[in-house]
């Protein structure tokens, strides 16, 4: 589902050597890369949600297939059925034109145009997983932080992604929140045929769910399961 081999990216005006990225993964399921604060773990999950060249101007050497796709092929708009992305801030991730939960997580399944009972049902199984139904009618700008983290992921869910990276995205959720979410996502993926990749700087507890994991460290990727 996802290939880089001696895939290098260079930003414009980098100030560093570009990292080589050797990441695979074939199958669904779920899968961690860990690396310190400025490792550059947002750069390769945008890299890997297909901001290139879009968002992250530069250039890029070697092989990188994202669902079969050259990196770079597609655009962001091309891409966004297939591949979502959610970062660690998630008040940046509303998109500031919903008056309520329920249309905040239906905006992108709106886009694609789908029926209304799909919509609904896919509204219906992002906020079952996410455990949002509670905050279905509220206004997205009056809630909490771990909340606004937890409808930002039901938002992604709901446009049912065969690749989902989520970059540090329970970062305001509580222990308790984030183990049983993970559980729920592992079981998504499976269920759904599709590739979850999380970047975290802690193993703990994201690597005991995962299948496979990488850690990031000094511009490369090394195994650890
Ligand atoms: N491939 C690269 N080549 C050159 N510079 C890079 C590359 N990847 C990242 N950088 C730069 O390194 C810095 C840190 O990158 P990034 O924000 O991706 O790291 P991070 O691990 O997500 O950090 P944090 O955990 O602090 O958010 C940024 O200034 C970024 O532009």
């Amino acid at each position: 589902m996802v290939t880089l081999e001696q895939f290098r990216y260079r930003p414009t005006h980098a100030t560093r050597p570009p990292s080589c990225f050797d990441f695979h993964r074939a199958e669904p399921g779920m899968v961690a890369i860990f690396g310190d604060n400025g490792s550059g773990k947002s750069t390769l999950a945008q890299l890997m949600a297909g901001w290139y060249p879009d968002f992250l101007p530069g250039d890029i050497e070697g092989k990188g297939i994202l669902l079969g796709n050259p990196v770079g092929q597609l655009s962001l708009v091309e891409q966004s059925p297939t591949i979502q992305l959610v970062q660690q801030s998630p008040y940046l991730q509303l998109s500031g034109c919903t008056f309520s939960v329920e249309e905040e997580v239906a905006f992108g399944p709106e886009n694609l145009c789908l029926g209304e009972a799909e919509i609904l049902r896919r509204i219906d199984a992002a906020l079952t997983l996410t455990d949002c139904h509670p905050l279905r009618y509220r206004h997205p700008g009056t809630l909490s932080g771990g909340e606004t983290q937890r409808v930002v992921i039901a938002s992604a869910l709901a446009m049912m992604p065969r690749l989902l990276i989520l970059d540090e995205a329970f970062s305001r959720l509580t222990a308790q929140a984030t183990g049983q979410l993970l559980d729920r996502l592992a079981h998504w993926a499976q269920e759904h045929g599709s590739l979850i990749v999380l970047f975290e700087r802690h193993h703990s507890p994201f690597i005991t769910c995962c299948q496979q994991a990488w850690q990031l460290r000094d511009g490369a990727l090394f195994p650890l399961c």
